[in-house]
């Protein structure tokens, strides 16, 4: 009988971390090991946890050629906006210095790297859907983080993927930080009023549809950039309108709003809408709708 494969998730008390996580061990076929910056903040049984901080290059390479992953999930980040404007080397020492770390164990063990990256690539001054061979140009700090990391894997690695996904959504577990699918929805149950932008266009994932999409990436062990994200594009405003018609609720609650120094003050790129028919033809993805999350699985 083949080995299990051993799988390293990084980022794992992490929203899209944890989710992987879980993904992973009801598979049943893989061992499965998860680190975080803090020690687990929700621990079952099925994998082996180490706190890690990756910025500790030494700890990090004894560590990873401790266990011999067969693959590294790297799902670890400064992900807010804000953070990264603030502290600025903190986000470059994460979302740079620590994959450069990584990335050389990966590389000199022979093991395959998959990387988290996001739309905040690009500067969102189009209007039809960015494909993987677009020229990315970021326009905030954490955009420029992500960036050179993705320039980094590409031209030190061989075995490796990068996915990009973006607006990511689902339930998050308590300490973890919500997104705008669950922000409006509960608003909207709650008869609170809602101020979306109208001037940004995503396509949302489903954290689901994350962990289908990297499962294929290990499986099929495709090299490159994926677009791993939702087949709807909308812009926040719009999400925000089409969210009540299908929990029918009232509309009028939804406020649109243009980003500017009073809201969503950040540079954030107006239209990051990503194509996944890469992901879709090579891979065999599949995605998940706002209406399936909402109305299907009655979440
Ligand atoms: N959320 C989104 O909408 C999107 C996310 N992405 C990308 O997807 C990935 C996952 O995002 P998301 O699920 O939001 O992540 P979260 O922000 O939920 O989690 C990030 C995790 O990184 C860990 N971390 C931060 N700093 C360190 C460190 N120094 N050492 C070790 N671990 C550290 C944190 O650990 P701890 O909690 O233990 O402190 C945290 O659990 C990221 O790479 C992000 O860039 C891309 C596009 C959209
Ligand atoms: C909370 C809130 C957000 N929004 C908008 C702003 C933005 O376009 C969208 C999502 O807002 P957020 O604050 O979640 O995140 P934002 O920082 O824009 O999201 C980004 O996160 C990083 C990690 C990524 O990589 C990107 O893909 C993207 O998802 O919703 C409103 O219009 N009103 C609101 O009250």
């Amino acid at each position: 009988m083949k080995p299990m494969k051993r799988i390293l998730i990084t980022g794992a008390n992490g929203f899209t971390g944890r989710y992987l996580l879980q993904y992973f061990m009801q598979q049943k076929t893989y061992e499965l090991f998860a680190t975080s910056n803090s020690t687990d903040k929700y621990p079952t049984q099925g994998y082996e946890y180490q706190r890690l901080d990756l910025t500790e290059s030494g700890n990090v390479i004894a560590y990873i050629q401790k266990i011999q992953p067969d693959v590294i999930i790297h799902t670890a980040a400064i992900s807010g906006i804000p953070q990264c404007e603030e502290n600025p080397s903190q986000a470059y020492s994460v979302n740079v210095e620590a994959v450069k770390t990584i990335g050389t164990v990966a590389k000199k063990l022979a093991i395959h790297f998959i990387q988290l990256s996001t739309d905040f690539v690009f500067d969102g001054k189009r209007e039809i859907p960015y494909t993987e061979e677009d020229i990315p140009a970021p326009i905030n700090e954490y955009g420029k983080t992500k960036l050179e990391a993705e320039q980094w894997i590409q031209k030190h690695l061989t075995h490796y993927a990068i996915a990009r996904v973006a607006v990511v959504y689902g339930k998050p577990k308590d300490g973890q930080h919500t997104n705008i699918v669950e922000i409006i929805q509960s608003k909207l149950s709650n008869n609170e009023e809602l101020h979306l932008v109208s001037d940004q266009w995503r396509t949302p994932t489903y954290v689901g549809d994350i962990c289908q999409g990297i499962h294929l990436l290990i499986e099929k062990e495709e090299k490159g950039i994926f677009h791993i994200c939702g087949s709807e594009l909308f812009s926040i405003y719009e999400l925000g309108l089409y969210i009540a018609k299908l929990l029918g609720k009232d509309s009028c609650l939804i406020h649109p709003e243009i980003s500017n120094s009073a809201f969503n003050a950040i540079p954030r790129p107006p239209f990051t809408a990503l194509s996944n028919a890469k992901a879709k033809d090579i891979l065999g993805y599949n995605t998940t709708t706002i209406y399936d999350y909402l109305v299907e699985f009655r979440v």
